[in-house]
């Protein structure tokens, strides 16, 4: 039986472009984030890859990636469940900031902190580690049984909630994990065993 778990972070969004902290404010995808969800769904179609079940978090720059996605395989209108718990990490205080006005107010190091440390939470708002403690019981209790029960799994999320799931899946460390940048719109496609243990990665970004 096929355990497949495709996981892609939201193309690129109106505040990606403007690079603005986003957390869990809602802007929408630019054109570029629409072209990078369409030549997702194409790369996916490509490998002959389609689903049972999607999952999204309750962000429009997600839910319309996937919805993308969808279409490119012909799939509009699959089972989808949305939650908050796939949500971005919350920016507190930084959100709606630049994020290298950031840097001139605060200095380089603190914003990198902010951005890139396991368990510093930007003021107000939450760390990788905080992200991961509502990521991984959502992961656990609604998406993996689905797995492995063999839907056919497609989760379309945010940067930082990736992370948290991917830490999870490659068991990396909190250092490992934080080097790992992930591209807008770039599906990777896990295939896992009857326990949930990763047999094979493929980034389609590589
Ligand atoms: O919320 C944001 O601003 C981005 O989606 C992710 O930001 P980061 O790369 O600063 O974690």
């Amino acid at each position: 039986m096929e355990r497949l778990l495709v996981l892609v972070r939201h193309g690129q969004s109106e505040w990606n472009l403007k690079n603005l902290f986003t957390g869990w404010k809602d802007p929408g995808l630019t054109d570029q984030g629409v072209a990078e969800a369409h030549k997702a769904g194409e790369q996916l179609r490509d490998l002959k890859l389609n689903f049972d079940l999607a999952f999204t978090s309750v962000l429009s720059r997600a839910q319309k990636t996937l919805g993308i996605i969808l279409e490119e395989l012909d799939q509009i209108g699959l089972e989808t469940l949305k939650d908050q718990a796939l949500n971005e990490r919350d920016y507190g205080d930084l959100t709606g900031m630049n994020k290298d006005e950031a840097r001139e107010k605060f200095g380089e190091e603190q914003v990198h902190i902010w951005r890139r440390s396991y368990d510093i939470p930007p003021p107000g708002g939450e760390s990788l580690k905080m992200t991961a403690e509502r990521v991984l019981p959502y992961y656990k209790a609604e998406i993996l049984p689905r797995v492995l029960s063999g839907k056919r799994t497609i989760v379309a999320a945010h940067g930082n909630s990736l992370r948290s799931l991917i830490m999870e899946l490659e068991g990396l460390s909190p250092e490992e994990i934080l080097k790992r940048e992930l591209g807008t719109g770039t599906p990777i496609i896990y295939r896992l065993d009857e326990d949930g243990k990763v047999i094979s990665v493929q980034d389609l970004a590589a």
